[in-house]
């Protein structure tokens, strides 16, 4: 017996039962206004069912650098296939698929590359993104064991959220690094785009990973003292980087882990950049606190990560972190409120919400101490 045997839909009439009625649909279909809003939610519709498939176009795009040999001018499937071990009328159907996805548009001779083709090489870290999805695919390609709990890939890949332990493998920290690092700058330049650090004296960047957002603040803002917390195997690469943006004289690296070691004090703002998502209520909640005993009364904290619609879910925090984090086992997407629950439970009070203007890369929350 399947699980739609033992639940029969509910009888009744509703919006929904008319909509979802095959006669109603062909009437509308007679009708111009309503035919185009079903065509609009067709379409939709149909990009919801075929989304594996256009990842993994894009995916075979993005692996095989098609987009990148575009940028040099147009070329034919033979051209792009050179090198690649795929025959040429594979290409094309690849080429064609990613001309219907908007990536890449016909040329008379072949392909050329394509306004959303050129946008998505210019986002940092998105290539990278995108190479490290068929992780996550595999662990989505049975939602309902990954809804159900137990192993996932994802959780095998990231090891370090699990404890200080599992980051002191080079290895681990140089792959996290890697993808991190790029879009990293993105989150820092959103970051700062939204909230203004200048006033403070001094930032302590928890689990500021290879350097980036203390770098873009230090070159943004010329008086706060940056320090930068992370764990031992990670916090190298912040060290080269903060001096080689010319920052070393202000800016100092404390090694250890916020689960086992006290957080250095002396900075009035501390920074939590993409570190909550990754952890369970009880780990942020002591994390805060944490927090909190490391700030002067009056201190700031401020939270910037990917957060989930709330009561309005939405594409990016609930229809992709939420699945990310699932994915992961230790973390969740949260709310701007329940994010603000959290810190006020954890003594924080003025906490304000500073938005967003892409979603997909952050979220701004800060908080002050209270007495
Ligand atoms: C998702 S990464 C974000 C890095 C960086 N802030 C950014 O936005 O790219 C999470 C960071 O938290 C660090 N982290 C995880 N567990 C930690 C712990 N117990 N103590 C200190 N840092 C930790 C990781 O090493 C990593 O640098």
């Amino acid at each position: 017996m399947t699980l739609a045997d033992a639940a029969p839909p509910k009888r009744g009439w509703s919006i929904a039962h008319l909509i979802a009625s095959p006669r109603f649909q062909s009437s509308v279909a007679r009708i111009p206004v309503l035919r185009r809003l079903a065509r609009r939610d067709g379409d939709a519709l149909m990009d919801l069912v075929a989304g594996f498939v256009h990842s993994q176009i894009l995916l075979a795009v993005v692996e095989l650098q098609l987009l990148h040999r575009l940028m040099d001018g147009p070329a034919d499937a033979p051209d792009l296939a050179a090198g690649t071990g795929i025959d040429a009328r594979r290409i094309a159907i690849l080429c064609d698929g990613a001309v219907a996805l908007g990536l890449m548009r016909r040329a008379r001779r072949g392909y050329r590359i394509a306004r959303r083709g050129a946008a998505l090489l210019g986002v940092p870290g998105l290539e990278g993104m995108i190479r490290h999805h068929p992780v996550l695919y595999r662990d989505m390609a049975d939602p309902l064991a990954l809804l159900r709990g137990g192993e996932t890939e994802l959780s095998r890949f990231w090891p370090y959220v699990f404890g200080a332990g599992a980051a002191e493998d080079p290895a681990t920290a140089e792959r996290y690094s890697r993808l991190m690092s790029d879009s990293q700058i993105l989150v820092a330049e959103e970051t700062l785009a939204r909230i203004d650090l200048s006033d403070a004296t001094e930032v302590l960047d928890v689990g500021g990973g290879t350097g980036a957002f203390l770098a873009a603040l230090g070159q943004r803002h010329p008086h706060p003292r940056l320090h930068l917390f992370d764990l031992p195997a990670v916090v190298a690469q912040a060290e080269a980087r903060l001096a080689h943006a010319g920052l070393a004289g202000r800016a100092h690296v404390t090694a250890g882990s916020f689960r086992d070691d006290p957080l250095p004090k002396g900075a009035d703002t501390i920074t939590l950049n993409r570190v909550l998502y990754d952890h369970a209520d009880e780990t942020v909640a002591a994390l805060l606190s944490a927090i909190r005993a490391a700030l002067p009364p009056g201190g700031r904290v401020v939270v910037s990560e990917p957060m989930t619609g709330g009561v309005s879910p939405n594409r990016s925090g609930n229809a992709y972190f939420a699945f990310y984090t699932l994915a992961m086992g230790t973390g969740r997407a949260r709310s701007p409120d329940e994010i603000a629950k959290l810190l006020k439970a954890a003594g924080f009070e003025a906490v304000r919400d500073h938005g967003t203007s892409r979603p997909f890369v952050t979220h701004v929350l800060s908080a002050r101490r209270k007495d």
